[in-house]
């Protein structure tokens, strides 16, 4: 076998092989300038695994002709020549609200509400959004006013309560379990999967706090005493936050005031438009898949694709932009039994009260209308969908948009994380203290290396290795959130976002405009299949233990 100072047969001396990269770094060797003359075949038959560690190590891989901000990241290998259809969600997916400004606005509205309809203290409309103190994927446990961050099996790693940080003791007290069970995640722990939860939590949090100092809440489900609000409940307080953001939603009081304001919630910069122009050039059908009404739908999209324009239907504007959209879909119900299909109106905005038949509709005709409503079913119908495979979608909502579309029906599905370029940029700050947790974990696994049954002395008697452990991941966590560290990883361990994300979401990126910079035909290759611990050790079969 080659080894990296010996070039194999291929002679690879430099070539790019990384799905991110679009042209070689160094072209220099003969087989370089015959990969990127088409001469794949030849090398699939020669190029070893020892080529590409050496180009790995000479640097030639791992350079990225886009930045990493602008990267589709694969979990799992996606072939877009194989998509026939791309579908979008609207809300953080197409339209991509200014943060903090727009959880500054729900915070707000949501205070105002509990103001004027609840009884809130007045002093709550002072309060401000914190955009340093919430991540997405915590769980909410509304019985104690607590937020808890899991890993990928449910081990509690850190709890806070309001926004105090609960010590290990209190932690183990509220907590004897020491994990969460997935059975019990939408039932007594709600989890913060969108960033619409993010100011509706905050307010929350504020709230615990201050009732914390201001009188004593009953940690549980009953309302003791209803005489006055300082014996509310914790609980009492997450159905009060609860029902303000549903007002701020449902009454159309977020979206006006959004309307109000577009230029400084969703400034447009054109990329959407260049993205979907170029996807409908590749061939691909696109549709629109929000659960927003219409009203609101038709200004934001007009706001962002006002340059779509059809000559035959001067009206039709943005929604030329898809050959199929529907409104008001009321994910993730839409994907199972879903709601009755409606047409709309489009002049007047009004659902049509016929009954849509499916069958009598062809798909040259689905262009420039819109829908209400409906199902995966009535959508595979319309559409002549056959195989769900077939079907890309962008979504921003882990459960609504993802899971459900991806486990029920395989549609392939893109995540939006707008979060993804601060997270990779507090990552490269990290580096460091993450290469010391390495190495204090070879230390450990050393000190416990062929122990047997005869072993009397326990490793690290005073626990200095534990406590070395230990500060270390705090000052990794810390480089990310010094409320609860990092949306997909706490120090070395994945958390239960990272977890789920890896699992339903094939692709994800940071804004879907990314999409733009991929040819229809391009090849998502996912990261060489991960192996299992007793797969990655070379010559292992020859190997004793000791
Ligand atoms: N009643 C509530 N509606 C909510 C809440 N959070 C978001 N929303 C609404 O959902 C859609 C999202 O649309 P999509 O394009 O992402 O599918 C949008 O209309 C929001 O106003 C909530 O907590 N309660
Ligand atoms: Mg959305």
């Amino acid at each position: 076998m080659a080894s990296p100072s010996q070039p194999s047969e291929a002679g690879l001396s430099a070539v790019a092989v990384d799905s991110g990269a679009a042209e070689p770094t160094h072209l220099s060797s003969a087989v370089g300038r015959r990969l990127h003359a088409g001469h794949v075949p030849e090398l699939a038959r020669v190029l070893t695994a020892e080529d590409v560690r050496s180009l790995k190590a000479n640097g030639s891989v791992h350079k990225f002709r886009r930045a990493a901000a602008q990267r589709v990241y694969s979990n799992r290998d996606v072939n877009l020549d194989h998509i026939t259809h791309i579908g979008f969600d609207m809300d953080y997916t197409l339209a991509a609200y200014v943060r903090p400004a727009f959880d500054q606005l729900q915070y707000t509205l949501i205070c105002n509400v509990l103001v004027q309809g609840f009884g809130y203290p007045e002093c709550i409309q002072e309060w401000r959004f914190d955009e340093g103190f919430l991540i997405r994927g915590l769980l909410l446990d509304a019985l104690r006013g607590n937020f808890v961050k899991c890993d990928a099996y449910g081990v509690v790693l850190r709890v806070v309560h309001g926004r105090q940080r609960l010590s290990e003791e209190e932690v183990e007290a509220a907590y004897p379990a020491g994990n969460i069970a997935s059975a019990q995640i939408g039932e007594e722990f709600q989890s913060m999967d969108t960033l619409y939860h993010l100011p509706i939590a905050n307010v929350y949090a504020d709230l615990v706090e201050y009732f914390d100092q201001n009188a004593n809440l009953t940690a549980g489900k009953a309302r003791l005493d209803q005489r006055e609000h300082s014996q509310l409940s914790y609980f009492n307080l997450w159905q009060d936050v609860r029902a303000a953001a549903d007002q701020i939603h449902d009454r159309g009081i977020l979206k006006n005031e959004t309307l109000s304001d577009l230029e400084k919630y969703l400034p447009n910069d054109d990329s959407v438009y260049r993205m979907l122009s170029l996807l409908r050039a590749a061939g691909k059908q696109l549709f629109l898949l929000t659960n927003s009404e219409y009203w609101y739908t038709d200004a934001v999209l007009g706001h962002i694709l006002g340059r779509y324009a059809n000559e035959a239907d001067p009206n039709a504007g943005w929604r030329e932009a898809f050959d199929f959209c529907i409104v008001s879909a009321r994910k993730p119900l839409f994907f199972r039994s879903g709601t009755a299909l409606r047409e709309i109106e489009t002049h007047t905005g009004r659902p049509m009260l016929y009954e849509v038949r499916v069958k009598h509709l062809s798909a040259t005709s689905l262009r420039g209308r819109v829908f209400q409503g409906g199902s995966i079913g009535a959508f595979h119908e319309l559409t002549g969908i056959v195989r769900g495979s077939t079907v890309l979608y962008v979504g921003d909502h882990i459960y609504a948009d993802v899971l459900v579309a991806r486990k029920a029906h395989h549609w392939r599905t893109l995540l939006v994380v707008p979060e993804l370029s601060a997270e990779i940029k507090a990552l490269g700050r990290a580096r460091e203290l993450l290469d010391r947790l390495s190495a204090l974990e070879f230390l450990r696994a050393e000190m416990f290396r062929g122990l047997d049954a005869s072993a009397r002395q326990r490793p690290d008697e005073e626990g200095i290795l534990h406590h070395e452990l230990q500060k270390v991941r705090e000052s990794v966590e810390d480089t990310f959130n010094t409320h609860f560290g990092g949306l997909f990883r706490s120090a070395q361990r994945t958390t239960l976002f990272a977890h789920q994300m890896s699992f339903f979401a094939d692709l994800y990126t940071e804004r879907c405009s990314n999409l733009a910079d991929y040819p229809g035909f391009y090849y998502f290759s996912s990261a060489a299949s991960p192996r299992m611990p007793h797969e990655d050790q070379p010559g292992f079969e020859n190997q004793t233990h000791r």
